[in-house]
C-alpha cells in the first residue's frame, strides 16, 4: 500500500491522506486547488461539528475523522462572518442558509450601515487519531450584497470579494479558486506539506 514519508522527521504514514466532507462543492473546488501537490483520496462523511470557535470546530473534525479512518486526515469548516454582527453567523451559517436563505441573510443586515464580511476556511489535518491536528485559516474580505449569479453554491451569489465588482457566484470557478477563503488556508497547507517533505512511497 502506499505510505506517505516525512523526509524531515523520517515519519511515514501508513495511508494517503484523506479528505472527509459531506460537501460535494467543497470537494470539487479542493480537488481544483489542489491538484496533484497533494496526493488525496476522499470520504463522504457528514461528521456532527462542536459549538465554539472555528478553529475548535474544525480540530474537533479532524479528530472525529482521524478515528473514523484510522489515518491521515484533512477537514475543513467554513464560516461567512459579519463584522456588523461580530462574527456571526459564522460556523452556523449552514443553518443559518438552510433556514433563512439568501434574502434572511441580507436582512440580518437591515439594521446596520456595515455591510462587510468574511469568508474564513479552516482546514484541519491530523495524523493519525493519537495526534493533535493542525489548523490553516484562509481569510476572504468582502461584503454581503443582494443575490446575483447562479446559486449552485451556498452563500457564494451574496458574498462580493473586496475589490471585486462580481459576487464569487459570478466569477468563474478558476477566478474565485484563485482569491477564495479555501484557496488561503490550502496554500498554507500546501506549504506545511512541503516543508514537512510528506511524500508518497508504494
Ligand atoms: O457559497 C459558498 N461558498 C463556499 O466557498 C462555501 N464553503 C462552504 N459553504 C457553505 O457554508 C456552510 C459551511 O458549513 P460546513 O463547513 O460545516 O460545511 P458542510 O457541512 O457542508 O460540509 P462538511 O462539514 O461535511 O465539510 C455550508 O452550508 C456550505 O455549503 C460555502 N458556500
Ligand atoms: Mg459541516
Amino acid at each position: 500500500m502506499a505510505a506517505i514519508k516525512s523526509v524531515a522527521s523520517g515519519l511515514v504514514l501508513p495511508r494517503p491522506v484523506t479528505f472527509v466532507t459531506g460537501n460535494a462543492k467543497k470537494l470539487e473546488e479542493v480537488r481544483a486547488i489542489l491538484g496533484q501537490s497533494i496526493p488525496f483520496q476522499s470520504l463522504k462523511l457528514d461528521l456532527p461539528e462542536l459549538q465554539g470557535e472555528p478553529e475548535d470546530i474544525s480540530k474537533e473534525k479532524a479528530r472525529l475523522a482521524a478515528i473514523q479512518v484510522n489515518g491521515p486526515v484533512l477537514v475543513e469548516d467554513t464560516c461567512l462572518c459579519y463584522n456588523a454582527l461580530k462574527g456571526l453567523p459564522g460556523p452556523y451559517i449552514k443553518w443559518f442558509l438552510q433556514k433563512i436563505g439568501h434574502e434572511g441573510l441580507n436582512n440580518l443586515l437591515m439594521a446596520y450601515d456595515d455591510k462587510s464580511a468574511y469568508a474564513l476556511c479552516v482546514f484541519s489535518f491530523a495524523i493519525g487519531p493519537n495526534s493533535e491536528p493542525i489548523t490553516f485559516s484562509g481569510k476572504t474580505l468582502g461584503k454581503i450584497v443582494p443575490p446575483r449569479g447562479p446559486n449552485d453554491f451556498g452563500w457564494d451569489p451574496i458574498f462580493q470579494p473586496d475589490g471585486y465588482d462580481q459576487t464569487y457566484a459570478e466569477m468563474s470557478k478558476e477566478e474565485k479558486n484563485k482569491i477564495s477563503h479555501r484557496y488561503k488556508s490550502l496554500a498554507l497547507v500546501k506549504s506545511h506539506f512541503a516543508e514537512a517533505g510528506y511524500t508518497f512511497q508504494i
